[in-house]
Order: C-alpha cells, then structure tokens, then sequence
C-alpha cells in the first residue's frame, strides 16, 4: 500500500499542478473581464446622465440606454462565469478528490476519480468526476462486482473492481483505504470523532447507500424519510438540493426550491453546506414565517411558543377542536362551507384611498348581488374584482385629461417623467409623433401609478373582511357540531381575541388561507419545483396540505423523526406515508427509512434508543466513548454541580450545550451561571448564530442542531413525569455527538432510572 500511496500522491501531483494552471489563466480571465465590466459601466453611467427634457432627445436617449444596459449584462455574466470558475479551482486545490473507482464498462477499463466538482484537461480527458455526476453513482451504491447507473439510454452496467478512498488534505494524501462497502468504516470514523463546527459540513466524501438513494431520487413526487437521531437527513437532503441543481442546471434555479426549518439558528446553522459545495443557497422559511408573509399584518404564532403554551393546561375542548383544525378533514369542511355561502353571507370591507372610501362595501355587496345565483361564490367574487377593476380603469380614461392630472404633470422632474415614458412604447410614440398623444399617455400612466393601491387591494380581494368571514366559519362548524356548539364559540371568541392584538394561532393560520384562497381563487407559486419539509413530525397534516395547495407543482421531500415528536403521538413510518401519500394524491410516493445513528457516540445512542419503546431498530455507529452520566443533585447545590460539570466538560470539548424543558428553565439556568469565568450565550427562538462555545436553550430550540457535549438540565421526575416526555429526552440525549451529562434535582425522572444500565451514576447529596 506504501508504494500505492506513492503512485496516488504522484497523480495527485500532477492534478493540483493542473488545477494550479487553470487557476492562474481563470484569474487573468476574471480580471479582464472585471475590468471590461467596469468600462461598460462607466461608459453607461455617463451616458444616462444625458439631457431628457426635449421628448425627442429622451426618445433616442432610450435606445442608447436599452442597448448599453444589453452590454452591461453581457459582460456581467463572462464576469460571473469567470468567478465561479476561480472559486470551483480554489475550492478544489487543497482537496482535489476523495474517491477513486476502476471498472470495466463493455470490456474497457477506465479509473475515475470522483470529487467535489469536475476537472477536465486540455484534451477534454476528465481527471476528476463531479460526486453528482450519474457516473458516480457507481462509487455511492456498490460493493465490488456488477453496479449500475442511470443514463440517458436506461440503465448501464459495469464491472466494479476498485473502490478506493482518500484522506487528502492540503494536496497530500494522508491516508487511503481499499473498501468493499460504500464507503468505509475508517473514513466515517475519521469524519465522525471530530469536533463540532459552528456550521454544518458537507458529507460528500461518506454518503451511504440510503443517504444516496434520497439525494439521487428524481422520480418520487412525494418522498418520505424517517431517520432516527442523526441519520443524516439534514445531511441528505442538503446533498439532494446540490445534486437537484446540478442536473437540471437548465431547468432549475435556487429560487425555485424552499426548504421549511425549524428555526432560524437551525437555517444559518445548514447555511454554509451548499455554498461548501460551490452551490447558490435554496430559499428557507420557517412555518410561522410563511404563514406571516401570506397573513401580512399578523403575528403568527410559532412552533415553540405554541410548545411553550402546551406547557400550561390546555383544556381538552381546545385539544379537541385544534385537532380537527389541524386534520385533513378540515378542508373538506371549507368547501362544503363555501359552497352553501350566499352573498348575504359575505363580509365585504370598504377600500380607501387616503382616508377616503373610494370603493364602499355597500356598493361592492350589491353589485354581488345583482349576479345571478348560479355563478359560484368563487366566480361571483372573481366577477367583482374584474368589474372594479374596470371601473378604476374607466375612471382613469376619463380622468386623462382633467386639469388636476396635467398640473401633477408639470410638477414632475425631468427623471419622473422619463420614468412615466418608459422604453417600450417609443416606436409607438415616434409613429404618432403627436405630443398630445404622448402626453395622455403619460397622464394615463401617472393615474394608473397614483391609484396602484387601489389596483393592488382589488387584485389583492382586500375588500373581503377574510378574518370576519374565518370567524363566521368558526361559527359554522358548530351549527355542525351541534354537541360541542359551545367549544367552536369559544375557540371563535379566541380567533377574534388574538386578531386584535395581530396574532393569530398556529392551529388557524393554514384552514384560514384555505379559505381565504377557496373564496378568491389565489395562494398558489406554480414555480416552486420542489420543497423540502424538516422535522415533519412537527407539522399538522392541514398545514402539510396547505402547502401542497401553495406549490401544486412541486415535488415534495419531507423528512422526520416521529421519535422526536414536540406534539403529536408516534406513528408507525408506513402508516405515516400512507397519511402522507393519500392527502397529496401523490402518484409516485416513496418511504426511505434510515436507521443508523451516525452522530452520537454508541454509548450515548445506547442510552438514548433505551428510552424508546421500540428504540432496539436504532443501529448505533461503533465509535466509542463515555457512557452518560446522571448527577443526582438537590436544589441548594445545583449551581455549583452545573459549574464544575461545564467546567470539566470544557476541557474536553470544543461546544457544551446546556438544554432545558422550557424557556423560564433556560433563564434560571443563565442566572445559575452568571458568574461562570467564560461567556455563557442564552439561546432565543429569533437568534441566527451561536457565538459563545458555552450555550444555553430550551431542547425544541436545539432540534437539528447537535454539540460536543450536552448537559441535561434537571432532568428530574417533576420535569418529565411520564411517557409524554420520553420523544425530548429522547432528542434531548441524541443533539451529543462526544459526551452527555444529565442533572437532576431531587428525584429522578422514571424515564431514565428505568434505562439505569445505560448510564454511569454519580449521587450528590447534602451532608
Ligand atoms: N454519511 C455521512 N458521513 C459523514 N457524516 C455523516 C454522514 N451522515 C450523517 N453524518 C453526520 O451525522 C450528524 C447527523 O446528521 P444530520 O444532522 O444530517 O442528521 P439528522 O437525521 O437530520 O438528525 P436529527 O433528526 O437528529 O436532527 C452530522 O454531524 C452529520 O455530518
């Protein structure tokens, strides 16, 4: 292997030299073309500068403009190209490839070494395979013999001889393995004991099999994975999106791919994977964001304040009616709402143009009205819009001319007006070379502009109260429940409660954009191509098919850990998709099932799956350490046990998380640590990064994020009496990749005394 590893580090060699020969002709290119850039620029910059008050001078300005913008983004985009290129060769240098495999395709052998991006010679001969590329699929999928991958032309076979895979760092090999598997033990081993980053890294080099069915599937329209604790979904799906855009290159821009999150330190914390990959980021969102951007004005309420108001009693009425709201069934229950509504029944609301009504309820009910009952409600709404629509339009025409419109006018600046003329309809203008055409036009397009708001509220349907009518359906739903009538009225008092301090529950949020989008016809982006759900087991099935309704074109991913549950009860998987697959219709719906643990060291995840009912499927990953250990404290000493313990932990590890049942529990923590000798950061819903390398935060804040060592604050049997809690321990002990400390006060919980082979005990108690 010794001579092996020569005759690798030589070929090598010979990769970075080229590698560093493209480098150098990508930045000479790069240069030039930014200082081309910069030319055009200037050049186009004095040129709009010229004069523009003559209509016939600003009409010939316009083309010059038009064709300079042309060349300014021409040169732009060599430019852009150019840098990409310089930043693929500098990304590439240090560690060119990581996988090797010689194979015999229609008896020719061939060697290909598979990396981070493609590098090719000057005789177009590949001397790295991008990881994505459908080649490589051979590297990810097979033991040693026949292996197959997709072409153009259907499946290919070939004869896998070598697999080969490198630790290469700053150009040189450190170590290589010979493997039979898909990718060895040693090289997880070697990615896995380190230590935590403040960021995600990227899992190319040691994608599993599984892992690469989920990043490789392109024909699934809804594909579900369960993975349990640290399976690498985040990881997969990640790869997935490099992989997704990669291929469809042509056909597929970042903007057209949304992942939903948990929260906001979750997304800043996957922020750096994809660009690590040369790749644009997708868009992220969370739940309560998404919902907030379509209920513009409203607070929605979060996942975590919603866990956090879980915390108190929640009366089994408000239990009930949260879990029809949050069925499937309630869209159901919508349409058959909608469809019995007569006008009488709508909640129209004046449109006002500074602080006037410039279109009345009254007059917007009865045109309504007037329409015949056997359009629907959706067509009689869609009639309005488009009717006063043509009134604003009608009122504009003849406005055009008014005195009030032509002295506006003259008050314009040169630059307002050029605005106003735009470019499109010089040819039009110069035809007619008449001024007093141009100059209606240009009155017509400044009372369009003036009276936009107006335009955008009847696009918009502002002029339907849709929180009066949400409540009204409310009301209705109990006429259909007649037994729980007083449970609908209570809810409805609720909605109209928090409406007045702009908030709105969660629970509301997706059966009132299913109303509001039944009622006007709006609510969906027929652009988005795929979206990806984490943590779906947090997720209501009613806010999973809103946003199915949302993006009717999109391929959907979800992935989840029903073991890790904030609210709901566990499911089996194939229960789950068969949830899944019937509410989306979906035609192609595949489950992917990852059950080993990759994150955790295997005492930790031995603790962790004992806690579980059926944790024994959980495979752990053989990488040792210690085995938990559970502190039993009392009240008055607690804070000087959680101060040596951070202490001791520090001198081990890079990041020690401290995670606690609620947010109160995250205070009393901070307090208990203030005077702590390093900064210690407390961890809110809203925070984007982690700074401090001691952290504090409620468990649900930590969901998808995992440290080197967590303490388990009080992890008594008050805080986590029964099996309820059993999904946060559960979470709780699987974010330690290296070590896990568990504290308790007094008691502690049966959870964990129940599982006390696991874990080492250490009793602390008064003299
Ligand atoms: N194939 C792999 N090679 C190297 N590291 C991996 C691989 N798969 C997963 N990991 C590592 O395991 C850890 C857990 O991965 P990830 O966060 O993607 O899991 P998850 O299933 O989303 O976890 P959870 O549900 O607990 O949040 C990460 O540190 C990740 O880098």
């Amino acid at each position: 292997m010794h001579q092996e590893q020569a005759t690798e580090q030589k070929r090598l060699d010979t990769v970075v030299q080229k590698i560093d020969q493209q480098l150098l002709e990508a930045k000479d290119a790069y240069a030039k073309a930014h200082s081309e850039t910069r030319a055009v620029e200037s050049n186009y910059i004095a040129n709009t500068s010229i004069n523009t008050a003559e209509v016939d001078d600003s009409m010939e300005t316009n083309a010059e403009i038009q064709q300079q913008r042309n060349i300014v983004a021409r040169v732009t985009e060599t430019e852009n190209i150019m840098a990409k290129s310089v930043d693929t060769l500098t990304m590439l240098r240090p560690n060119p490839y990581f996988g090797r495999v010689d194979i015999v395709e229609d008896n020719w052998p061939e060697t290909l070494y598979i990396g981070l991006a493609s590098l090719q010679d000057d005789d177009g001969e590949f001397l790295i395979y991008d990881w994505r590329a459908s080649i490589s699929g051979v590297y990810y999928n097979g033991t040693l013999g026949q292996v197959s991958y997709p072409t153009p032309n259907g499946e290919q076979t070939v004869d896998l001889q070598k697999k080969r895979q490198f630790v290469i760092s700053d150009a040189k090999i450190t170590n290589m393995f010979d493997t039979n598997e898909t990718v060895g033990d040693e090289m997880l081993q070697f990615a896995l004991g380190q230590q935590n980053d403040e960021v995600m890294r990227n899992i190319v080099a040691t994608i599993q099999k599984e892992q690469n069915q989920i990043i490789r599937d392109t024909t699934s329209d809804l594909l579900v994975v369960q993975g349990v604790a640290g399976s690498g979904k985040t990881s997969a799906i990640l790869q997935r999106i490099a992989f997704l855009l990669f291929h469809a290159r042509e056909a597929l821009n970042s903007d057209q791919i949304v992942l939903f999150s948990p929260n906001r330190l979750f997304s800043s914390y996957i922020a750096d994977v994809l660009p690590s990959l040369g790749e644009r980021n997708m868009r992220q969102v969370t739940l309560a964001e998404f919902f907030s951007a379509r209920l513009q004005g409203l607070t929605v309420q979060t996942l975590f304040d919603r866990y956090e108001q879980e915390q108190q009693v929640i009366g089994s009425a408000s239990r009930r009616i949260r879990e029809v709201l949050e069925s499937a069934d309630i869209v159901t229950f919508i349409q058959q709402y909608v469809a019995q509504l007569s006008t009488k029944d709508l909640h129209f609301v004046d449109i006002y143009y500074e602080d006037k009504v410039f279109f009345s309820a009254t007059e917007l009910a009865s045109y309504m009205a007037s329409l015949s009952d056997n359009y629907s409600v959706r067509e009689r709404i869609d009639k309005v819009q488009k009717h006063f629509m043509q009134v604003l339009m009608d009122r504009i025409d003849s406005l055009q001319d008014a005195d009030w419109v032509l002295e506006e006018l003259d008050n314009l600046t040169d630059q307002e007006y050029q605005n106003l003329l735009g470019d499109e309809d010089i040819e039009e203008t110069l035809v007619s070379e008449n001024v007093d055409d141009v100059i209606s036009l240009v009155a017509k397009r400044y009372l369009i502009k003036h009276w936009q708001v107006i335009d955008d509220a009847l696009y918009n349907n502002f002029y339907l109260d849709i929180y009066e009518q949400y409540a009204a359906f409310l009301t209705y739903m109990g006429t259909q429940d007649e037994a729980h009538a007083d449970w609908w009225e209570a809810k409805q008092e609720r909605f109209a409660r928090q409406l007045e301090y702009h908030r709105i529950d969660l629970e509301d949020a997706a059966p009132l954009l299913f109303l509001r989008d039944a009622l006007t016809g709006g609510g969906t982006n027929q652009a988005m191509s795929y979206v990806f759900v984490d943590e779906m087991q947090d997720y209501a099935l009613s806010q999973l098919l809103y946003l199915k309704h949302a993006f009717p074109k999109a391929k959907f991913t979800v992935l989840g850990d029903s073991e890790q549950a904030l609210f709901r009860a566990v499911e089996t998987p194939q229960a789950l998709l068969n949830k899944y697959a019937q509410a989306f219709a979906a035609k192609q719906p595949t489950l992917i099932k990852l059950n080993k643990a990759y994150r955790s060291t295997q005492e930790i995840m031995n603790f962790a799956k004992a806690l579980l009912p059926d944790g024994e499927d959980i495979i752990t990953f053989t990488r040792h350490g210690d085995k938990p250990l559970l502190i039993q404290t009392e009240a008055t000493q607690v804070d000087d046990v959680l101060i040596d313990e951070v202490a001791r932990l520090r001198q081990g590890f890079q990041t020690v998380a401290i995670l606690t049942k609620t947010a109160d529990e995250s205070t009393v923590v901070m307090d208990a640590l203030r005077n702590y000798p390093e900064t210690v950061q407390l961890l809110h819903a809203t925070d984007r990064s982690r700074v401090a390398n001691v952290l504090v935060m409620p468990i649900y804040l930590a969901k998808g994020l995992e440290f080197d060592a967590v303490i388990g604050y009080n992890v008594s049997q008050e805080n986590y009496p029964d099996g309820k809690a059993t999904g946060l321990l559960y979470t709780l002990a699987s974010r330690a990749m290296h070590a896990l400390s568990l504290i308790s006060i007094g008691q502690v919980s049966g959870l964990i005394t129940h599982v006390h082979e696991t874990i080492e005990n250490k009793q602390l108690h008064n003299n």
